[in-house]
């Protein structure tokens, strides 16, 4: 997909919501475990109830890769169901991959050519070969991590690297890549007040940012400074939208989690 059209699907949704995907066997509700595949049968109950209200999802490669063999064929099956019947849906595969440049390129092959994904998140730690195997593919996204959610961001992105913080430094540094158009970045909801920074160095980057939800981040916060002219925001919730309920209703209590988020970014967006 891309950006224009990912822009317009917001546009048409009033929603920058990305859904995660991130399922856990022991909190999907019980009746799911007869499944012949729980996973794929949580993931299609969710899309489905979902779809209207989203424009991504997420899946964290994590979370199949698990599961052995079994889970890499719900991973497959989960972005097939999404590509044939709802085609209109931006999908992430947060992988985190990330090597010299040969091997970044049959990452790419993986989660770009077979599995299909609109894009992947990279770590930017081996630089500018090990991420531009990624950008050459057309149409397609390398979403890298900046400045990410966790506590553990302090202990490196935000020290001093040529004389800027190392996140400031990877923003800008990146722009110069070989098709750099096809960069987005990770930016965590819980570092909302960094934003306004952010935009300074990537006005019109799209920013995937996780940690709203479970993570304590504050989607109004985030939108003050994040927003850009094309929006530019794709906020991910996965934990507290996809476990509001271990019951029969978990699908529906999904949605209306989801309906929360996506009222409240229609609010935003028509402000
Ligand atoms: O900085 C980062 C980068 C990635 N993540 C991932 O996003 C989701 C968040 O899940 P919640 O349940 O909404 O907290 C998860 O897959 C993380 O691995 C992140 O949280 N922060």
């Amino acid at each position: 997909m891309t950006t224009q059209e990912l822009i317009a699907q917001i546009k048409k949704k009033n929603s920058f919501l990305c859904i995660g995907l991130d399922v856990d066997l022991n909190k999907i509700p019980s009746h799911l475990l007869k499944e012949e595949d729980p996973i794929f049968a949580f993931n299609k109950a969710i899309i489905d109830a979902t779809h209207h209200l989203c424009v991504a999802y997420k899946p964290n490669t994590a979370f199949y890769e698990a599961y052995g063999i079994k889970g890499w064929q719900s991973l497959e099956k989960t972005i097939q169901y999404l590509n044939s019947n709802y085609p209109e849906i931006y999908t992430i595969a947060d992988a985190k991959r990330g090597d010299i440049g040969n091997t970044s390129t049959m990452y790419a092959k993986a989660f770009f050519e077979d599995l299909a994904f609109d894009s992947v998140t990279v770590a930017p730690y081996m630089g500018k070969d090990s991420v531009e195997p990624f950008l050459a593919f057309k149409n397609k996204h390398t979403i890298m991590l900046a400045l990410t959610s966790n506590e553990g961001a302090f202990d490196f992105q935000t020290k001093e690297v040529n004389g800027r913080e190392l996140y400031k430094e990877v923003l800008e540094t990146s722009k110069g890549w070989k098709n750099s158009e096809n960069l987005m970045y990770v930016v965590g909801a819980t570092k909302a007040e960094y934003f306004k920074e952010i935009r300074k160095i990537v006005p019109n980057s799209f920013l995937l940012v996780p940690g709203v939800g479970a993570q304590g981040g504050n989607l109004q916060d985030v939108c003050k400074y994040g927003l850009s002219e094309n929006i530019g925001l794709l906020i991910n919730s996965s934990r507290g939208i996809i476990y509001a309920s271990k019951n029969e209703d978990f699908a529906s209590k999904a949605a209306t989690k989801a309906a929360e988020l996506q009222q409240e970014m229609t609010a935003i967006l028509n402000q």
